[in-house]
C-alpha cells in the first residue's frame, strides 16, 4: 500500500534520512521509533510530498508518487495528522469534519453550509464522529473541548477524507497516559483495511498498536519488524537506554 525504495534526505552536509527502504501492506499499523533528530518527522515529509527526497522513490498503492505535490497525494488517499494544530477552533466538530469530507468528496468550499448539509457529507461526519467517540460534541465549539479531544478530532479530520493510508506524527503527546491508552483503543479499532504509520514516542504505546515497528537512528533503518523482535534486539535497547527498562 505503501512503500519506500532507498529515501535519502540531506540539508546540506547533513544527511537526515540514509537509504530508508519500507513496506506496508494494506492495512497494516506501523510504529516509527526513534530518538529525537532520527529523521522520523523528515521521513513523513517526504512522504506527504512536503519536501523532495535527495533520491529515491515513494510508491503509494502501487502508483509511484514520488513527484506528486501534495494536494494530489491526498488526493491519491495519503493522508496526514499532524503534530500541530490545524483545527478551526472557532467552528464546531461537525464543521471540522464537514470541511474535510467536502473538500475530499470535491465540493467546493464555494458551496458554504449548503455543502455540509450534503446527506453524503453528514453521513461521513456521523460515522467518523462515532469511530472516534465524538458523536456527543458533535455541535461544540473546537475552542471549547478539552486537549485530548482536538487530538482525536485531528484523527478525524484526516478520517473524514477517506484515505487508505494516515501518518499520524505523535497523535498523543501532551495527552496523559490514561488518555493515551484509550486513544490508542481508538487506533486499534479504526476499519481494518485502513494503513496507519504512527511516529510514537513512548514504547508501551508503540507496542500496544503496532503490528510492525522500524527504529530510524540517524536516519537509518536499523529494525523492521515484529514487535516481539524489536523487543530482544538489543541495539534497541541500547539506543532507549533507560526508556526500554521501563517498557
Ligand atoms: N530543513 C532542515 N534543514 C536542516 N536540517 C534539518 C531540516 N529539517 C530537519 N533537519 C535536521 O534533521 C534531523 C532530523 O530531524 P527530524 O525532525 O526529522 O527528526 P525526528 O526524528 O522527527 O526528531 P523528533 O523526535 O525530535 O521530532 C535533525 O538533526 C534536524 O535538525
Amino acid at each position: 500500500m505503501l512503500e519506500t525504495r532507498n529515501l535519502d534526505k540531506s540539508f546540506g552536509a547533513i544527511h537526515v534520512t540514509r537509504d530508508v527502504s519500507l513496506k506496508l501492506e494494506r492495512g497494516e499499523r506501523r510504529v516509527i521509533l526513534g530518538p529525537n533528530g532520527a529523521g522520523k518527522t523528515t521521513l513523513f515529509n517526504q512522504l506527504t510530498g512536503e519536501i523532495a527526497p535527495s533520491s529515491g522513490r515513494i510508491i503509494l498503492d502501487g502508483a509511484d508518487v514520488t513527484a506528486l505535490p501534495v494536494a494530489q497525494r491526498a488526493r491519491a488517499g495519503l493522508s496526514r495528522s499532524y503534530q500541530k494544530n490545524t483545527l478551526f477552533d472557532g467552528l464546531s466538530v461537525a464543521d471540522n469534519l464537514g470541511l474535510a469530507a467536502m473538500v475530499a468528496q470535491g465540493r467546493g468550499m464555494g458551496l458554504g453550509r449548503d455543502g455540509l448539509l450534503h446527506p453524503e457529507v453528514r453521513e461521513t461526519v456521523e460515522e467518523v464522529a462515532a469511530q472516534l467517540r465524538l458523536s456527543d460534541h458533535l455541535d461544540a465549539r473546537v475552542s471549547e473541548i478539552s486537549y485530548g479531544m482536538r487530538r482525536q478530532l485531528e484523527v478525524g479530520v484526516a478520517l473524514a477524507t477517506r484515505p487508505k493510508v494516515i501518518l499520524m506524527d505523535e497523535p498523543t503527546s501532551g495527552v496523559g497516559p490514561e488518555m493515551a491508552k484509550g486513544f490508542h483503543d481508538l487506533l486499534a479499532a479504526l476499519p481494518r483495511d485502513l494503513t496507519l504509520l504512527i511516529i510514537e514516542h513512548d514504547i508501551d504505546l508503540a507496542f500496544a498498536v503496532a503490528d510492525t515497528i522500524t527504529v530510524l537512528n540517524y536516519g537509518e533503518v536499523v529494525f523492521d519488524g515484529l514487535p516481539e523482535a524489536a523487543r530482544g534486539s538489543s541495539l534497541l535497547k541500547e539506543i532507549y537506554l533507560g526508556s526500554w527498562e521501563d517498557a
